[in-house]
């Protein structure tokens, strides 16, 4: 029997760098999660919920995302969702996760740093010795707030620097530039964080050359709108600054008006270390193998797309070494 592109996709080991984990929450954990803290929503039943996740940009999507986290108050709450997130990650071969998570979007109602951080960290340790899956976590700023506010939240999270590898910029994208970041940025990378910024999403290429020669990120998040400015994508391609793209994200916010026209197929022609993610699977129509294979069937990608792209995101991973030859060995393996 002969395996298909899409089919391999699925199949093969693969690392997903790009995940909000606020973004994994599904609207039947968002109700069991308010009945379990006593909350009432907005909404009568998860149908009706799931009903509005109909977006016509970016802003219409973190308006929603936002309220349906709002239902996280305690640790157990926060072990819980990202739990679920490592049981569908498992289930997709994925390997390897760095997950986002949003750190002001809890503190500003009260749920202290430690509970957010704790919660998560155990999870991760959980799907480690579990499901053999290696996972860390990325704190992101989020933009449309100040660097005060940043620099306050860094602050604030410190006292628990082992739990997480690095920080990124996530929210708002169109006016508020990575510049809006530097000095806090350069401060983090003074602690040994890992750096990564998303840009241009929905933002204009300026945003991406901001965050690399700015905030001096070690990957872009999205990086679709690179394609403008093809002395930009030269120079991401020199330099092998990988992009986390996320394809079923960009159909939900309008980025893209069909995923036939994704840039995806354009991104790994110029020769560029792109990956596939999901972003905000609970939100955007799938985890990671919907969104691989997908668009692999929309731009008829070949096999040997579909091994570039997860081998770009071990390489693009911020693993050891030791764990990154392991994880291109199982690749290898899958392929043989
Ligand atoms: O796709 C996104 N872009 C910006 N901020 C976000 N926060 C969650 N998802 C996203
Ligand atoms: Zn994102």
């Amino acid at each position: 029997m002969t395996t298909t592109p899409a089919q391999l996709a699925a199949a093969i080991p693969k690392a997903e760098l790009h995940i909000h984990i606020e973004g994994s929450l599904e609207p039947e954990l968002i109700f069991a999660l308010a009945q379990r803290n006593g909350l009432s929503l907005p909404y009568p039943s998860v149908e009706a919920l799931r009903d509005a996740y109909a977006f016509t940009n970016l802003q219409s999507f973190l308006d929603i995302y936002y309220a349906g986290a709002s239902v996280l108050l305690h640790e157990a709450d926060f072990h819980d969702m990202a739990w679920a997130y490592f049981l569908r990650a498992k289930a997709d071969n994925v390997v390897h996760t760095e997950i986002f998570f949003d750190p002001q979007t809890h503190t500003a109602r009260g749920v202290p740093m430690a509970t957010v951080i704790q919660g998560l960290s155990s999870a991760c340790e959980r799907a480690r010795a579990e499901l053999g899956v290696s996972a860390a976590l990325i704190l992101c700023f989020l933009r449309h707030l100040s660097e005060d506010d940043a620099f306050a939240t860094l602050e604030a999270a410190l006292p628990y620097r082992q739990h997480f590898i690095g920080v990124g910029l996530d929210s708002s994208e169109v006016g508020h530039p990575p510049s809006k970041f530097s000095r806090v940025f350069a401060r983090c990378r003074e602690l040994g964080f890992h750096v990564v910024a998303h840009a241009g999403e929905e933002g204009p290429p300026a945003y991406i050359r901001e965050a690399i020669d700015d905030l001096k990120t070690e990957r872009i998040d999205h990086g679709v709108r690179s394609l403008e400015d093809p002395a930009l994508v030269a120079e991401l391609a020199r330099r092998r600054i990988p992009l986390t793209v996320c394809p079923l994200s960009n159909l939900k916010l309008c980025v893209v008006d069909d995923l036939r026209q994704h840039p995806m197929k354009r991104l790994l022609d110029a020769g560029l270390c792109a990956t596939v993610n999901s972003d905000d699977p609970a939100y955007f129509g799938g985890y990671m193998n919907a969104n691989f294979v997908q668009t692999v069937e929309a731009l008829d990608l070949s096999r040997d797309d579909v091994i570039t792209l997860a081998r770009n995101s071990f390489e693009a991973s911020f693993v050891s070494a030791t764990r990154r030859a392991e994880l291109m060995a199982l690749l290898d393996d899958a392929v043989a």
